[in-house]
């Protein structure tokens, strides 16, 4: 039996900076916990010279990684330091070597998770990766565990603190788009690169892996739809709110008899929806399953302390493994074929914003286009343009295939001036 568990750290930023802090004020708790204590015996930076705010011992820090991967007295390897083939590398060395490896980082667990878990299986070690998905909720754990009885149907959810800050901000603080980005950098939510949040890649990422627990089948990137933030047109937000919605960056992932969809862009989420009111850099996941119906998750998507709390309750969960002696007994192996659905098959209501000339015959030109693909109208609202002899139309479909609608905008191409367009959520539960 061990007397102590010894924990090698990769990277001490953001997330870090907030192992080691949970780690030092709750000793007394984890001994209580686990029987042992946990200690920080080997931390990587690159920067030694760099001030650290935690009270470690400033001998534990080195920037040579195999100081840590090499040291058979490390018995998890925890990696936050971030990027993808450096910290794929380094949790093979780890689990290779037998130890546990706990990881935050969706770059890898999206692409490389389906081998790297296949791995952790064949070593008999844990991999654990809470904090990958929406920091500091419980959601990865919820899926393998809580709702392992159920089988799910439908997963929707805000999984990016970046650009649900930026979305709050910019609509309740009138903060432009550049400062509030530039906040939630500060406030360390943002990727070391944030394009990957406001491009969409953070969160689909995510969704790839929430996606592939859920539906038991492995999901990859390329299967994700994805739009950024990017395609958010200038007073599409006021708009949103004028209609009963909150425009919100949401991935989608749903599984029917014909197949899986993902994606990840902004929607427009009905108000009474509750993702409509999750703010600032907080997350939620609403799930649909077979038996439970829906339930909803909700918590910090990001920062030091919440993203930390995932990571240190990974280690504990890889502790008492390890203490019992039963690593690595966990299913890892996807039980379906990957059937990803085509855009004819996947059905929603969409927002269509458009520019048109004011003159006669043209709404008429407008709603043919519209009946030529079979698309349903819901109604149809005139709104004054800033330029005279121009008028704007707002369009609500019915449910119609994506297919259609992406139809639909194309044709429209020739008679109007397409500003924006948007999938709508959330009015079923209205
Ligand atoms: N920030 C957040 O809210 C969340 C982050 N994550 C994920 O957690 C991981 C860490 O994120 P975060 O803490 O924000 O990142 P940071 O950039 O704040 O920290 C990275 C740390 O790793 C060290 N590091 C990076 N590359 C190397 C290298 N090649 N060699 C040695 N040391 C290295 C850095 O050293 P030095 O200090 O010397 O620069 C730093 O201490 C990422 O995968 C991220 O996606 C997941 C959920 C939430
Ligand atoms: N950049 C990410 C950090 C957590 O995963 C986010 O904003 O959600
Ligand atoms: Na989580």
């Amino acid at each position: 039996m061990k007397n102590e568990i010894s924990i090698g750290l990769l990277g001490m930023g953001t997330v870090g900076s907030g192992v080691a802090t949970i780690l030092q004020q709750h000793q007394d708790d984890l001994r209580h916990k686990l029987g042992v204590p946990v200690t920080i015996k080997k931390v990587l930076v690159k920067d030694l010279n760099k001030e650290r705010l935690s009270s470690l011992d400033p001998v534990v820090f080195t920037t040579d990684i195999h100081e840590i991967l090499d040291d058979s007295s490390l018995d998890i390897i925890v990696e936050v330091m971030g990027g993808i083939e450096g910290a794929k590398s380094a949790i093979e060395s780890a689990l290779k070597a037998g130890k546990g490896v706990v990881t935050a980082n969706k770059d890898v667990m999206a692409q490389y998770g389906h081998e790297l878990l296949k791995l952790a299986d064949e070593q008999k070690c844990d991999l654990f990766y809470e904090a990958s998905v929406a920091g500091g909720i419980p959601i990865i754990r919820t899926l393998e565990d809580g709702l392992a009885s159920d089988r799910i149907t439908s997963l929707m959810g805000i999984v990016n603190g970046t650009t649900n800050f930026i979305l709050t901000k910019m609509k309740t603080d009138h903060m432009s788009y550049e400062a509030a980005l530039a906040e939630a950098t500060r406030l360390g939510y943002a990727e070391a690169d944030p394009s990957a949040d406001v491009d969409g890649l953070d969160a689909a990422r995510k969704m790839v892996i929430l996606s592939s627990l859920a539906f038991s089948t492995e999901v990859h990137l390329e299967d994700v739809l994805v739009r950024g933030m990017k395609e958010i047109g200038d007073g599409d937000l006021e708009i949103a709110a004028e209609f009963g919605y909150t425009m919100k960056m949401v991935g989608s992932s749903k599984k029917d008899e014909d197949g899986i969809e993902v994606s990840v862009e902004p929607v427009l989420m009905a108000n009474s929806h509750p993702l409509a009111s999750v703010n600032n850099e907080f997350n939620a996941v609403y799930i649909h399953g077979d038996a439970v119906g829906e339930t909803m998750l909700y918590g910090p998507g990001a920062g030091s302390l919440p993203t930390a709390t995932s990571v240190v309750s990974d280690i504990i969960a890889a502790c008492r493994n390890l203490l019992l002696e039963v690593n690595g007994k966990r299913v890892h192996s996807a039980q379906h074929e990957r059937v990803i659905k085509p855009e004819s098959r996947r059905y929603a209501k969409y927002f269509h914003r458009l520019l048109v000339n004011d003159e006669v015959g043209v709404l008429a030109k407008i709603t043919a286009t519209y009946s030529n693909h079979g698309a349903s109208l819901q109604s149809v609202i005139q709104r004054p343009a800033e330029k005279a002899g121009q008028a704007e139309l707002v369009l609500l479909t019915h449910r119609i295939s994506r297919q259609q609608h992406l139809d639909v905008i194309n044709e429209l191409a020739g008679t109007a001036s397409v500003i924006s367009h948007y999938r709508i959520e959330g009015e079923e539960t209205a």
